[in-house]
């Protein structure tokens, strides 16, 4: 038995240790929220300074006009905005082609598209197919070619002709919508959207695409400063950025892409044209700025955001934290890349 002193002594000790843990905790906690507080705070603080503002853009019962809706991607993106309620029309060369792409969209939707044929080339002609389509609500600018080669080997017809449809082909088209956009917009009151279709190749350059990836990287140059001009007339501008996706334009050009080309793509997913299609369109529909289609170009865009707008506060503070991280996994890349190259050459050389 324990004389009661010694009872009293004890509780008292008790207490002393656990007031002084629970005093510690306390201490612990709060050190441990202030980087807790702070990260929220700087949340916070981008949720307001993020520009433009978030926005919806609505897509059913809307005009949705898209070149190179008769293969591929854009007629995966057609499929879908036609299921979607919206009235499609879709643009590109071949009327035999464009008519196909009806049967194939009427088939799986039982919705009919309007067609329209010109080469985005031919700006006289691009405006006449625009007009006659009415005005538009969602212009994708998704039409694109691309024959891959080193420059040294690639004629400068070929070059040209790439940055003639994939770049001034573009402008022609915008140039030729933005009026009767601008007015609709206004009538309505409903935002508006120019889509443009670019590449992950258009995010960093690649062997065997200086012609390609030049054209791609214009694009965005284009989007960031027609973001500018175009939002005060309710105009969201979004830039796609797709890997290596399966459609019969890719099937033609993997015949003749070089190898290292290949190697270099591959660093990053192979996609189906739906799913590049679905992602294409939710980035559409919130007015994203840069839309990456898979992780790798997830990744991609948040090591070369840069002064693009971004509506999103958090991923605004993943690109504000993520940088110098995101940096250090580039120039992993591009140690692989560079690494792959000589490589090549060594193997060549000894061959
Ligand atoms: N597939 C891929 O791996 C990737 C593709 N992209 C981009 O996505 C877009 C679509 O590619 P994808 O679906 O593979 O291409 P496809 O070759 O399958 O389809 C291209 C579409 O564009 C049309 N088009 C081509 N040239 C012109 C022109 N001068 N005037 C009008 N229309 C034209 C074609 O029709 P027609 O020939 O009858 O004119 C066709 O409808 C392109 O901008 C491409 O650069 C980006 C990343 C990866
Ligand atoms: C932090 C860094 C992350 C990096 C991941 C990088 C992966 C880059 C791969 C580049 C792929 C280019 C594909 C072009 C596809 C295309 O446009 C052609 N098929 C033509 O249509």
């Amino acid at each position: 038995m324990l004389p009661s002193s010694h009872a009293l002594h004890l509780t008292g000790t008790l207490d002393l240790v656990a007031g002084t843990l629970i005093l510690s905790m306390a201490t612990l906690l709060l050190l441990l929220s202030v980087p807790f507080v702070s990260l929220s705070a700087i949340a916070v603080a981008l949720a307001f300074l993020v520009r433009p503002r978030p926005v919806r853009i609505p897509v059913k019962g809307r005009h949705v006009f898209i070149t190179g809706g008769s293969s591929g991607i854009g007629l995966a993106i057609a499929r879908r905005a036609a299921a979607e309620g919206a009235r499609v029309s879709i643009l590109a060369r071949s009327a035999a082609r464009l008519k196909e792409a009806r049967d194939a969209i009427r088939l799986a939707t039982g919705v009919d598209v309007a067609l329209f044929s010109a080469d985005v080339r031919d700006a006289e002609a691009v405006a006449r197919e625009v007009e006659a389509a009415g005005p538009i609500d969602l212009l994708v600018c998704n039409h694109g070619v691309f024959t891959p080669q080193e420059l040294e080997h690639q004629d400068l017809e070929e070059v040209r002709f790439m940055v003639d449809v994939n770049l001034m082909g573009t402008f022609n088209l915008i140039k030729a919508a933005l009026p009767a956009m601008k007015q609709r917009a206004r009538a309505t009151g409903l935002p508006a959207s120019i889509s443009i279709m670019s590449s992950q190749a258009g995010q960093v350059g690649v062997y065997g695409y200086t012609a390609y990836s030049a054209s791609k990287f214009a694009l965005r140059g284009l989007g960031e400063a027609l973001q500018h001009e175009v939002i005060a007339d309710n105009i969201h501008v979004s830039l796609i950025f797709p890997p290596d996706t399966e459609t019969p334009g890719f099937a033609e050009e993997h015949k003749r892409r070089p190898e290292l080309t290949n190697i270099i793509a591959g660093s990053s997913g192979g996609m189906k044209a739906d799913d590049v299609a679905q992602k294409a369109l939710g980035g559409i529909k919130t007015g994203t700025f840069i839309v990456p289609c898979n992780f790798e170009g997830t990744m991609l865009s948040i090591a070369t955001a840069g002064l693009s707008p971004q509506r999103s506060y958090l991923m605004a503070f993943v690109e504000v934290f993520g940088a110098g991280f995101m940096r250090f996994m580039g120039l992993c890349f591009q140690w692989n890349w560079f690494s792959t190259i000589e490589n090549w050459h060594a193997k060549k050389k000894s061959m």
